[in-house]
């Protein structure tokens, strides 16, 4: 028997954090660790639009996937027991994180500079947004971006962490919140 109100038990859960720190590989193993449809925002417009984000970024330009990100995150964060993981992104706009906020279990994702410079190689090509831009001025944007991150229900630390020991963690963190 448990007295766990329903609601928070019900509720879906959201990974946010600068690009790379691992939301969707982590969101993954928490979805299955727990049993729940994993949802990747990025992946659903990447399926709408048949081509991949930069693609994406490049034809239709950043203000059209914003929008759509708005519209699939405002869908998927009002259906229960989802993990769901968004853009590293998604934060900029309050719409987005008003609503995760009130109606999810907001995660914050958060890997140091020093570890996170190590997996750009990884993801340099993928990520538009990164493209162009010197070391100098991605620290920056890393460092900016950490402010957007700054309201959420509960902040993981991954630093030397495997995928699978953050996803016990995770969901170690979860049951004692409910
Ligand atoms: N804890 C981890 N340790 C090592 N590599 C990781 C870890 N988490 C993610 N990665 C790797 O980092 C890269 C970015 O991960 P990804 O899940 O796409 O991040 P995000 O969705 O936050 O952009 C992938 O190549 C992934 O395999
Ligand atoms: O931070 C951003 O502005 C972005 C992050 C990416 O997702 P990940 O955080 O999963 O890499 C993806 O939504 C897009 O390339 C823009
Ligand atoms: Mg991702």
């Amino acid at each position: 028997m448990t007295n766990k109100p329903s609601s928070l038990n019900n509720k879906s859960i959201v990974f946010i954090g600068f690009m790379g720190v691992g939301k969707t590989t982590i969101g993954e193993a928490v979805a299955k660790k727990l049993n729940r449809d994993f949802i990747d925002i990025d992946q659903e417009i990447e399926k709408e639009f048949q081509i991949s984000t930069t693609e994406i970024f490049n034809i239709y330009g950043e203000k059209i996937f914003r929008e759509k990100e708005k519209a699939y995150i405002s869908e998927y964060c009002r259906c229960p027991e989802k993990v769901i993981s968004v853009g590293g992104g998604a934060f900029l706009q309050d719409e987005i994180k008003n609503l995760c906020l009130s109606e999810c279990i907001v995660i914050y994702l958060h890997l140091s500079w020093e570890a996170w410079k190590e997996r750009l190689d990884l993801i340099i090509e993928s990520r538009p947004v990164l493209k162009g831009r010197t070391l100098e001025e991605t620290k920056e944007l890393f460092y900016t971006r950490q402010n957007i991150y700054a309201s959420h229900h509960l902040k993981v630390e991954t630093d030397q962490l495997t995928v699978d020991e953050i996803a016990d963690r995770i969901v170690d963190l979860i049951q004692k919140t409910q």
